[in-house]
């Protein structure tokens, strides 16, 4: 494939590692950041990368890319629409990659007019301050089944991102919930890395909290079962290092908000919606959304 032009607005942890693996894959990378920063290096298990993006501060630097990789936390999305009002020229896909389940809604009041492809990752990723990234695991990625779907997985073919579309987007982005539905806000809220689900009173509410899910992801028309919550709790610290933390966590530790009403909000709204109790994941919301940020 020819080189494209690939602008990754939130150069954070995930867009991080989605930068690094468009330049291994071969194209031009400009990083659309809110906090400048020099260079973006990734310490990966395999070693240092250094990616050398083209950085971008403000939207009128940037112009002309082929595709559009979105990787901010899904409450930091409003705040982007100035990048994405100056990308979106009609033709360029835009790639949304978040957690949670709100792909096309959380850019539906900007009525952008290129292509829009959801998609999900599942790496863990540390952000340690701007520029610089620790990825702990190998990545992986699922982006809605279809022809923009294959040629995303194109794009970076060559990367050590392996993408593989689903068929069942819907599905696929519950299945991806229950890893974060009670990992996420129980780090957060312990300030532990995920070796805080090994243990067994941890993981006795770690399952009531899946269980939840799942009812609930059943009822927005996911397909899966309590097997698929079971895989989940025994494959936190096989598919993750001990050491690896959350997404959510890195936000309490760095005192900035957390993601929670992206990934344990929808669980306890579509409870309310189905007639489906969720006092575990309500209990969780209630505690993150009564913590202060650092000042
Ligand atoms: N970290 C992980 O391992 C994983 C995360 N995810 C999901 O991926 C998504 C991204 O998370 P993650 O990468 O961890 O988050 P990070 O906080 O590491 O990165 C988000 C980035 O977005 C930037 N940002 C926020 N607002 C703007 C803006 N208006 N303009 C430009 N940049 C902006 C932030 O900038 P600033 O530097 O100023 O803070 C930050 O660099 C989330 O939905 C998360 O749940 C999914 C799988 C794994
Ligand atoms: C899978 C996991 C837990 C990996 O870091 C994640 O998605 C997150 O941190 O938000």
């Amino acid at each position: 494939m020819e080189p494209q032009h690939i602008a990754v607005i939130g150069s954070g942890a995930v867009g991080g590692v989605l930068a690094a693996a468009a330049h291994e894959a071969g194209h031009r990378v400009t990083a659309c950041v809110r906090t400048p920063f020099e260079k973006l290096a990734l310490d990966t298990p395999e070693g240092r990368q250094e990616v050398p993006a083209e950085i971008a501060t403000a939207p009128d630097e940037v112009a002309g890319a082929d595709w559009v990789l979105l990787s901010t936390k899904v409450q930091d999305v409003p705040g982007t629409e100035p990048w994405l009002r100056a990308l979106d020229d009609g033709s360029a896909p835009i790639v949304l990659v978040h957690n949670g389940v709100e792909h096309r809604r959380s850019v539906a009041a900007f009525g952008l007019r290129g292509p829009l492809l959801p998609a999900l990752i599942y790496v863990a990723a540390e952000r340690t301050r701007p520029g610089h990234v620790i990825r702990r695991s190998g990545a992986r990625m699922f982006v809605e089944g279809g022809a923009l779907g294959a040629r995303f997985a194109a794009l970076l073919a060559g990367s050590g991102v392996r993408i593989e579309e689903a068929e069942d987007f819907r599905t696929a982005a519950w299945r991806k919930m229950l890893v974060n539905i009670a990992a996420n806000p129980i780090t957060a809220l312990t300030l532990r890395r995920l070796d805080v689900l090994d243990s067994p009173e941890v993981r006795e509410l770690a399952s009531g909290v899946l269980a939840e899910a799942v009812a609930v992801a059943n009822a927005e028309g996911a397909a899966l079962s309590w097997s698929d919550a079971e895989a989940v709790l025994d494959g936190y610290t096989k598919t993750f290092s001990a050491d690896s933390g959350t997404s959510m966590l890195y936000d309490r530790l760095a005192g900035l908000p957390t993601e929670h009403d992206h990934i344990t909000g929808p669980v306890v709204a579509g409870g309310r919606e189905h007639g489906i109790p969720t006092p575990y994941n309500r209990t969780l919301l209630t505690l993150l959304r009564a913590l202060r940020p650092a000042s």
